[in-house]
């Protein structure tokens, strides 16, 4: 199995959300007392060269940019100092989240299915080995609207690191060859519009850029 093709492979993206200071700041909410994790399906992904489909009826799409750590090895239950082992490598990815469904889900305590997992919610770009990222815990990760930066962060202010998020989530979901774990967002989320086009990367290392258009049918 080839992961540098794992989106074609990859049966789901395993999210963590809540992740960074000041995206929770800037969002109004708590420092969750435990992770908080939500599961986007593999048809939401979508590559370079497709664009990203504002859902009917989403009137506020936020772009999130996230480092996406990549699954090497069938990883259940694994141990925190075992877990970069279960790591193949990483990607740029985007979170798409219509925001007014997920306000709307939050405030009826409803799940957060729709506003995160819809067709293209998850574009990503390229695998990156683990061995061509010296230090995943120090890298810039960036969002540009129109040119625009809008997100600068870096992977250095996550709350819970890389091993501890593949560890925790091994425990409720057997991750698989090819799954992409999204590790969270730093802030400037915003919303974009159809013909708005995005870029977003890690560093230099990666980089993507995909269109914005509405969905027709
Ligand atoms: O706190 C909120 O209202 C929203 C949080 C998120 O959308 C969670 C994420 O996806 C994230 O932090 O990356
Ligand atoms: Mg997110």
């Amino acid at each position: 199995m080839r992961l540098v093709k794992f989106v074609e492979f990859s049966r789901k993206i395993v999210a963590v959300g809540k992740n960074y200071a000041a995206h929770i700041k800037e969002m109004g909410s708590e420092v969750p007392s435990k992770p908080v994790f939500f599961l986007k399906p593999a048809t939401a992904y979508v590559t370079e060269g497709n664009p990203i489909k504002i859902p009917k009826g989403c009137t506020e799409l936020h772009h999130e940019v996230e480092l996406g750590v990549i699954i090497g090895r069938k990883a259940c239950d694994v141990e925190e100092k075992d877990a970069m082992d279960y790591v193949g490598g990483y990607t740029v990815a985007l979170d798409m989240t219509a925001r007014d469904w997920q306000l709307d889900a939050k405030s009826a305590g409803l799940p957060w299915s729709l506003a995160k997992g819809f067709d293209t919610s998850c574009p990503v770009g390229q695998f990156i080995p683990k061995e061509q990222i010296s230090d995943i815990n120090s890298l810039p990760l960036w969002c540009k609207v129109n040119g625009q930066m809008r997100q600068n962060g870096n992977t250095k202010d996550m709350i819970l690191k890389v091993p501890f998020i593949v560890s925790y989530a091994s425990n409720f979901f057997t991750l698989e060859p090819g799954d992409l774990v999204l590790t969270g967002t730093p802030s400037g989320v915003g919303q974009v519009k159809a013909g708005d086009c995005i870029e977003a990367g890690l560093g230099d290392i990666v980089k993507i850029k995909f269109d914005v258009v509405n969905k027709e049918k």
